[in-house]
């Protein structure tokens, strides 16, 4: 029986990267014309870590036209934009200068000169602003995981940050990894994503990779994404699904 009765699950395993790559192309095609025709835009969330190379590598292969998209951060560390922990600087720095056609402007970046609390409060107004929406959809939200089974900047430390029911963007004082100090989507927003997308690899993840998807460990942060009407994809390596029983499941 599929671990998710109740949303719909798709697993997709490449044998190198360059696989990889192309099933992330694959998915951010469908999804960002599927959205296009829908809203006249395309909005994404980005998480940071290995995510910035592949995605970059994915979007250099698709040369699609990006003018209409909008990017956002699932998270993001409370630094300032050019500090060397920012996850907008990563994109900045990896992504941007591959893709010229993709305007730093189309980036809503949190506004790290505010108080902590009011940065994450201040980018939840943004987003409803943005979405014209107090339960902003996200045509397509990418998602990492760390070894330790978190996802965006919720970490199984900090178990009351997944309780949150209803603010959408909250401020961590500290976090378990460094820097100490973030803003992260929380449940509700995360939830409420047309399709959700982790991108996971790496032998060091096989062991969650299982935990999360096949065994939906609720210790772990990540086993709580299920989209409410959305989509859950995973995009994984062989090394980081050699744990998983079965490279079928479905709903
Ligand atoms: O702010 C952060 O610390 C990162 O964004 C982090 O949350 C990352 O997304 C995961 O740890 C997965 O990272 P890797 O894909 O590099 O393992």
């Amino acid at each position: 029986m599929s671990a998710y009765p109740d949303c719909a699950f798709h697993l997709r395993v490449a044998e190198t990267e360059d696989e990889l790559v192309q099933n992330l192309s694959q998915v951010i095609k469908v999804y960002a014309e599927t959205a296009f025709h829908r809203n006249g835009t395309f909005r994404l969330g980005v998480s940071g870590g290995s995510l910035v190379q592949l995605l970059t590598r994915a979007l250099v292969a698709l040369q699609l036209d990006t003018s209409a998209w909008k990017f956002f951060f699932c998270d993001e560390r409370y630094v300032p934009h050019d500090h060397n922990d920012s996850t907008f600087n990563a994109y900045k720095t990896h992504m941007l200068t591959k893709l010229p056609s993709i305007l730093e402007s189309q980036f809503v970046k949190a506004n790290t000169s505010l108080p902590l609390d009011k940065c994450a409060q201040d980018y939840e107004t943004e987003l409803k602003r943005i979405f014209g929406s107090a339960s902003p959809e996200f045509d397509l939200l990418l998602l990492g995981m760390g070894p330790d089974g978190h996802t965006c900047s919720l970490f199984p430390e900090q178990p009351e940050s997944l309780a949150e029911k209803q603010r959408l963007v909250i401020p961590i004082s500290d976090s378990p990894k460094p820097p100490p100090q973030r803003i992260t989507f929380t449940l509700p927003l995360l939830n409420n994503a047309r399709q959700l997308v982790f991108v996971v690899t790496g032998a060091s993840k096989s062991a969650v990779v299982k935990r999360v998807f096949e065994e939906r460990d609720k210790e772990l942060p990540s086993s709580w994404i299920e989209p409410v009407n959305g989509e859950l994809t995973l995009i994984a390596d062989a090394a980081a699904a050699a744990s998983l029983t079965s490279r079928q499941i479905k709903c």
